[in-house]
């Protein structure tokens, strides 16, 4: 089994709980609340803005020009591709421009916005890949799943979330995150191996309580 699946394997739980959450599962029956999803929406948008810093991060720190280029790429698609589907939404659901981009963060989008950073410039380039691969596979999972669900990707309002990240598109992140992290992984010592689990393994449960502030609309007050 390759070091990716064995991380995948050991976040199994916390994984199912991800697609289990209520968030999710409501997303899928078309049944979420739309004032929670817009809350969702802005505070991903901010998530989003953090995440793409990590992949220009992960350029500066590339080995390689082919490395460079592939983080250079995917910070590329997640500023157009995937954020254009949280402006579109916006949009739609009557969110300005400016409350998208200059919402007030949630604790928990503070805290995972920042664990991911502080990773992603003190670590190794492993690291760095460590902290955004749950990210990137965690949602690649969950839009695929959903996409099973008769009807669910041509639903009104969350259908075109799931068509986004059902993509084979949106799958090619983690599938090149994993191939890159097996091959770093393979030349480290136990130690280094289980602290890049530990990273793994923190922000699947991040990406949990990510679902859970959104389902429960939690801020400072
Ligand atoms: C919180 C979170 N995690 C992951 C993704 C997928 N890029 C996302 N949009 N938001």
């Amino acid at each position: 089994m390759s070091f990716t699946q064995q991380l995948r394997q050991k976040a199994d739980s916390i994984w199912k709980a991800n697609h289990e959450h209520p968030f999710v599962q409501e997303i899928g029956a078309g049944t979420l609340d739309l004032e929670a999803f817009k809350y969702y929406m802005k505070q991903d948008y901010l998530y989003l803005i953090e995440y793409s810093r990590v992949f220009a991060l992960g350029a500066f720190k590339a080995p390689d020009l082919e490395t460079m280029a592939t983080f250079s790429t995917y910070l590329q698609s997640t500023l157009t591709e995937e954020m254009s589907l949280h402006r579109s939404y916006a949009k739609r659901l009557g969110i300005t421009e400016d409350e998208l981009e200059h919402a007030q963060p949630s604790p928990t989008t503070i805290a995972y916005s920042s664990y991911m950073i502080s990773e992603a410039q003190k670590g190794s380039l492993a690291q760095l890949i460590a902290v955004i691969l749950p990210c990137a596979w965690s949602y690649s999972e969950i839009g695929k799943k959903l996409a099973e669900i008769p009807g669910a990707s041509e639903h009104a309002h969350y259908g075109e979330w799931i068509q986004m990240y059902q993509d084979d598109e949106f799958a090619a992140i983690a599938e090149w995150l994993c191939t890159k992290l097996d091959q770093l992984a393979s030349s480290l010592n136990d130690r280094e191996q289980e602290q890049l689990e530990t990273i793994f393994i923190t922000s699947s449960r991040f990406e949990y309580l990510f679902w859970e502030m959104s389902y429960h609309q939690t801020n400072w007050e």
